[in-house]
């Protein structure tokens, strides 16, 4: 069973907290935060708030520390491990950033379970500087997407992922989200995909405002042992539809085979079940 991509959005989905703010309230200053915010884009702002933390005598070390203490509820850490280890593509959307969010998944030990992190990038410059890049270029090619930050359109990240994703032949998303930037992505989603927003956080509300823009079916979660529940479900109900649809495709190539036998009534058998096309052939047999 590989059919199924699933989506994670990481701030206050996989973590139980915005890394950005865990970050800039342990080691920041967060009065000059509060002053910015207005007037700078945000990955701006943040790779501006790491610069003044590095002038402050702070490491790459002591962020990375901070991140640790980043909270991850237990029933999250097991769902991510039991989709994988039912066969489930993980990847990662997110506006935080490389640094932070591996930082978290190797704390954690869950950096394999992901195929692919789609993030802003970091670097570490020659003073031991973290910068944070954009993961949009928005100079030389604008997404031109009017709900996301220049920065970040997730909803092309996941244009790019339903387009690879069906070449693999993986037919079906399950995306998780809580924030404004989720929204997007999951009007991209197609019928027969869910999307699974954070019940009471800014994505819910939008959906709940435009029910008639999604495509996909809406489940929502609370907390950890929700996201585990639901997501399980889902992936569960998609095996069971995989598995009846690849039986019907059985049926369908058992017949092809059947079709060596001439009969009036084979046009009428493509969907019985094997017996029945067994029983079929011996009236076949018996009628000649
Ligand atoms: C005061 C304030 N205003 C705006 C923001 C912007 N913002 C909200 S969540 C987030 C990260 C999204 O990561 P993910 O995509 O993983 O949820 C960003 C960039 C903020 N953190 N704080
Ligand atoms: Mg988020």
């Amino acid at each position: 069973m590989a059919g199924i991509v699933v989506v994670f959005d990481f701030d206050e989905t996989i973590i139980e907290c915005d890394s950005d703010d865990l970050v800039v309230q342990e080691l920041g200053d967060t009065q000059l935060f509060n002053e910015l915010l207005p007037t700078l884009p945000f990955h701006i702002l943040m790779d501006r708030m790491m610069g003044e933390i590095h002038s402050q005598g702070k490491t790459i070390k002591d962020i990375a520390e901070c991140l640790k203490r980043a909270p991850l509820h237990p029933r999250i850490i097991a769902a991510i491990k039991s989709a994988h280890a039912l066969g489930c593509d993980l990847r990662i959307i997110s506006d935080a950033n490389t640094f932070f969010i591996e930082t978290v998944l190797k704390h954690y030990g869950l950096m394999d379970y992901f195929s692919e992190i789609n993030t802003n990038p970091c670097l570490i410059d020659e003073e031991g500087k973290l910068r944070i890049l954009p993961y949009h270029d928005s100079t030389s090619t604008p997404h031109g997407c009017s709900l996301c930050p220049s920065n970040m359109c997730k909803g092309l990240v996941i244009e790019r992922i339903q387009a690879s994703a069906s070449v693999e032949g993986k037919k079906r998303i399950i995306y998780l989200g809580d924030g404004r930037g989720d929204f997007c992505p999951s009007l991209k989603l197609w019928e027969g995909d869910y999307m699974m927003p954070r019940k009471n956080f800014p994505v819910w509300e939008l959906i709940c405002g435009n029910p008639m823009l999604m495509k996909a079916e809406v489940h929502e979660w609370s907390d950890g042992e929700e996201l585990e529940r639901v997501l399980l479900h889902l992936i569960n109900m998609i095996s069971i539809e995989e598995n009846s649809n690849s039986n019907y495709t059985q049926l369908v190539s058992l017949d092809c085979k059947f079709e060596t036998i001439p009969t009036s009534t084979h046009e009428n058998s493509v969907l019985r079940p094997p017996q029945l096309l067994t029983v079929g052939k011996e009236l076949n047999a018996l009628a000649k």
